[in-house]
């Protein structure tokens, strides 16, 4: 869907790009543990880390490439231990996002992290539930889960996975597929993707991060992804973008993440204008917030300034989410008529 939307002055792009409705399709929960929050939890838990304040955590956030930020990211994640714990996490993302204008949001947790630690299943989906139950009530946001597969693991453990979160079958909607990706491609998880699509889950895959075109092919065929997170290796296959924009499969892209994962030489160079150009549903994601450098609206705003893209662009980016949520089509009407209202403000504050 496109639309031609109302001029808005340069200088009223930053506060549109936050004021503008958005949901957010690809965040890792376990991502937004904040270097405060984690320090915290390692105090209630009496667990020490290997670093002397919240400011030096912080100051480890420098990477060179994907694996360098999952050891980190997993070695953060063991703070997590009890249901209140991961209530707490998501508590914190979901008021952070609905301070964002993020009117939905569809959040990846990875529960092979936690349970390979003997954190039950049912405390990691029940503390996410009941922050997404309380956000829904309290602050308007709606919210779903997507568990995701640990690609570097096998195939049998997905497998047992999958087994140890069914009898929570209704506390997600789908199943992704993250962590290491090159020399992992989506060709390994075929039979357990095929299982989960007999559940009636959705499926997603991270592919075309660091890895090649052929992964997203895989994601596609192999696995039937509605979604692919990333996806930004795809320009470099014509055909591909081709498929991807007559098929309108959306494409979750983390900006800041790809900067500060140095996928991209620097965010001027991000393939994210040219996957728009080319008719893509590409939408805009944090990712790991608490990694990164920003929540979504930051991702917009970097991605934003360093482009160029226009107001044009914004409204599209925005469509898209809701285009590519995994919501009813009168949710997706009722946002899309809330964005185009606050385009119209946006306009009438430019005259
Ligand atoms: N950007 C990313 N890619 C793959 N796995 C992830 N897990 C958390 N963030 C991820
Ligand atoms: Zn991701």
């Amino acid at each position: 869907m496109t639309a031609r939307v109302p001029p808005v002055a340069a200088d009223r792009l930053p506060a549109l790009l936050a004021a503008m409705p958005k949901a957010e399709l690809h965040m890792h929960i376990e991502g937004s543990l904040e270097p405060e929050m984690a320090f915290a939890l390692a105090a209630r838990h009496g667990i020490a880390l290997p670093y002397a304040d919240s400011a030096a955590l912080r100051r480890a956030y420098a990477f060179g490439d994907l694996q360098s930020f999952l050891d980190l990211y997993y070695q953060g994640a063991a703070v997590l231990r009890t249901e209140q714990d991961f209530y707490e996490l998501a508590r914190a993302y979901l008021a952070r996002a609905a301070t964002e204008n993020v009117v939905h949001a569809e959040i990846f947790f990875d529960p092979q992290t936690h349970t390979a630690r003997g954190v039950p299943m049912a405390t990691v989906i029940r503390g996410l539930a009941r922050a997404g139950d309380e956000a829904r009530r309290e602050r308007g946001i709606s919210s779903a889960l997507i568990l995701c597969f640990l690609r570097h693991l096998s195939e049998r453990e997905a497998f047992e996975t999958l087994e140890q979160a069914l009898p929570f079958r209704d506390a997600f909607i789908g199943v992704g597929l993250d962590s290491s990706e090159r020399g992992h491609p989506p060709e390994k998880f075929a039979r357990v993707f095929a299982r989960c699509r007999e559940l009636d889950l959705h499926i997603v895959a991270h592919a075309g991060e660091e890895g090649p075109p052929a992964y997203i092919w895989a994601a596609l065929d192999v696995l039937k992804a509605e979604r692919i997170d990333h996806g930004v290796q795809a320009v470099h296959d014509a055909a591909l973008m081709q498929r991807l924009a007559r098929e309108r499969v959306p494409l979750t892209v983390c900006p800041l993440s790809n900067q500060k994962l140095q996928v991209f030489p620097d965010l001027a160079r991000h393939s994210l204008p040219q996957l728009l150009a080319g008719g893509l549903c590409a939408t805009v994601n944090s990712d790991d917030p608490a990694y990164f450098g920003g929540y979504v609206n930051a991702n917009f705003q970097a991605l934003f300034a360093a482009t160029g893209l226009d107001a044009q662009a914004a409204w599209q980016l925005a469509a898209n989410s809701f285009e590519a949520s995994f919501v009813d089509a009168s949710a997706k009407q009722r946002w899309l008529d809330r964005l185009n209202e606050s385009f119209e403000r946006a306009h009438d504050a430019s005259a």
